[in-house]
This record gives structure tokens, C-alpha cells and sequence, in this order.
């Protein structure tokens, strides 16, 4: 077991290369010391990252709340719980969190550590590494992969997703859970008299009326064509079907640019029961949405 683990890496004799190389890394480099009575410190902390915090790192090599007050509040419980397991089972700490850098900013940083035992409590040894570009570049992508071109929702990889997530939590805790499939009447009769160009505008308005019918908790999604779903968590059918009648209602009266009345939808509803999965959900609520095409269309059908 290191003896001399928490002198402090600034008080070593160390080649100047050493240093030169240290301080010019993208990044920082350190030893993380916690005692058993949980207080921390960083006895070693180099590279060009140190200076990106605005606090003086012989500060933090005395204590490391500083820093540890930077942290943004949701990721601090879960970085402290990551510290303790890693502590407990003597495992890595493989982790990222935000960070409140100097003048106002906030980054991602990534963190990788390995734990030892030493005669005063853990010693940690690892790296941080700014990974905001990457994570914004992440949240872009991940945005274009859950998102329908042309009207800006939800698309049916997205909706599948928040299915199975709402589904479970609804079998778990039996929460209402209601999905509604929307689809445009005759809709190919609108594309052929007023050409494909006008029919994706009403597709863009139709999402639109959808989107603005939504708690923050609910997804509009389009699954393709003229076809839409409505996800809504915590919602009973019979609440369902009076949003459904509203949006139904307000889109058989608006003007899409064609004269009122001319674009209708036809709704159809299903609600969650005990051991649906998406499959069974997603079917009931097609089959009243056929109903509901079958009846005449421009009308609202519940649990068939
Ligand atoms: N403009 C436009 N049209 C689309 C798009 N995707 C699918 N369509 C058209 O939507 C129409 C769907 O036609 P159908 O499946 O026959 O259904 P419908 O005419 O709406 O008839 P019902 O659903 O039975 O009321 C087809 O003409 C497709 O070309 C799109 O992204 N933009």
C-alpha cells in the first residue's frame, strides 16, 4: 500500500518535461483523495483544463468542494453515487456530468478513474476531458433520428420507443394510458386535385393542430403517410376522446387553403390495459380507427 499517496504532486520533484507535457494536455489529469470521514482532495491536478474552472488548483488540492460546487445539481447526487460504488467495490468510475466553468459557461466533462486503497482512505487516479462538442453533436443527431422531416414531430422509431417506456410504467403501476391513430380522409384525392405540394402543407398544418393540443407529457408522432398517433400517459379514454373530438372538430373547420370542410381526419382510440404490449395497443387502436373508416369517416371510435 503507497505511503506517500496524498503528498501533494506540485510538492514532488518532477523532470521539466514532465511538467511541460502535463500542463499542455487537453485536459486534466489528477488524484482524487477521499478520507474516511468523506472529505476530499485533489493531490495531483495538471493539464490546460485546470485553468478552464477559474478556481485556483492549490485550492483544490487542499479541499475538493470547490469544484464539487460547480457541479450542476441533478448530476451532483449521481457522481456522489459513483464515487461511493467505486469506492465500495474498488471498480472504475466511468461517468460524464456538466461542470459551471468560468464566465457563465457550461461543459460536459468525462470522467474515467481508478480506484486504490491506501492507508488514509482511496486514492483515485484518472482524467477529465471537456466533451461538450461531442455531446451537442450527440443531442443533433439523436434529434434527427427521432424526428419527421417534413413536419417537425415525433417520428414512428421515436413513438415505439416512448411506447414500450409508457407501456411498462403503465403495467407496472396500472397509469392510464391512452394512444390515439389519426389519419387523414381521402387524402389522396387532395394530392391528385391539388398536387402533392398543397397535401404536404396540410400535412404540416395537421401536425401543427396536433402539437397544439399537447401537455408537455404527451408525443405527437407522424408514422408515415397521412397516418398520425398520439401518445398521452395519464390520460383515461374517456379524456381521450374529448381532446380527440376537439382536434377533430378543429381540423374538419379549418382552412387549409382549400375551403372548411374539405380536410377531415378520422380518430381512432385505444386505452392501456394490464399486459398490453405496443402490439396490442397500437391493434386496438387501429381497429377503431377502421371502424371509424368504415362508419363514414371525419368521426372519433373508442375501444373496438
Ligand atoms: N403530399 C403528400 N402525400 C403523401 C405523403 N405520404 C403519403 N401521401 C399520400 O397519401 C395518400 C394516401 O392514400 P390512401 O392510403 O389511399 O388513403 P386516403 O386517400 O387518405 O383514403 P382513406 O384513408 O381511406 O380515407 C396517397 O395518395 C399518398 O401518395 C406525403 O408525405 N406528402
Amino acid at each position: 500500500m503507497p505511503s506517500n499517496d496524498v503528498m501533494p504532486g506540485g510538492e514532488r520533484p518532477q523532470p521539466e518535461w514532465i511538467r511541460d507535457l502535463t500542463e499542455q494536455l487537453p485536459g486534466v489529469i489528477f488524484q482524487l483523495h477521499r478520507a474516511p470521514d468523506g472529505r476530499m482532495h485533489f493531490p495531483y491536478l495538471a493539464g490546460s483544463g485546470t485553468q478552464l474552472l477559474g478556481i485556483d488548483r492549490h485550492d483544490l488540492m487542499q479541499n475538493a468542494l470547490p469544484v464539487l460546487e460547480c457541479l450542476d445539481e441533478t448530476d451532483y447526487p449521481r457522481l456522489m453515487a459513483a464515487i461511493e460504488r467505486s469506492a465500495r467495490w474498488q471498480r472504475p468510475i466511468t461517468t460524464k456530468f456538466r461542470l459551471k466553468m468560468a464566465a457563465g459557461r457550461q461543459s460536459w466533462i468525462a470522467l474515467r478513474a481508478q480506484p486504490c486503497r491506501v492507508e488514509t482512505g482511496i486514492l483515485w487516479h484518472g482524467v477529465m476531458i471537456d466533451i461538450s462538442e461531442q455531446v451537442v453533436e450527440e443531442q443533433r443527431l439523436r434529434r434527427l433520428s427521432d424526428t419527421d422531416d417534413l413536419t417537425g414531430l415525433a417520428n414512428r422509431r421515436k413513438l415505439m420507443q416512448r411506447l414500450d417506456e409508457e407501456i411498462s410504467l403503465s403495467n407496472r403501476h396500472a397509469l392510464p394510458l391512452s394512444l390515439m391513430m389519426l389519419d387523414l380522409d381521402h387524402f389522396k384525392s387532395i394530392n391528385d386535385t391539388w398536387g402533392h405540394l398543397k397535401g404536404d402543407h396540410v400535412l404540416e398544418r395537421v401536425a401543427a393542430h396536433c402539437r397544439d393540443m399537447l401537455r408537455e407529457e404527451d408525443l405527437a408522432a407522424r408514422l408515415g403517410g397521412e397516418e398520425f398517433a398520439l401518445l398521452l400517459p395519464l390520460t383515461a379514454e374517456t379524456h381521450c376522446q374529448q381532446l380527440a373530438e376537439r382536434l377533430r372538430e378543429r381540423i374538419a373547420n379549418h382552412d387549409f387553403g382549400i375551403g372548411p370542410g374539405e380536410i377531415t381526419v378520422s380518430i381512432g382510440i385505444a386505452e392501456h390495459r394490464i399486459g398490453d404490449t405496443r402490439e396490442t395497443l397500437i391493434q386496438r387502436a387501429d381497429d377503431s380507427l377502421y371502424a371509424a373508416k368504415r362508419r363514414g369517416r371525419n368521426q372519433v371510435m373508442v375501444g373496438v
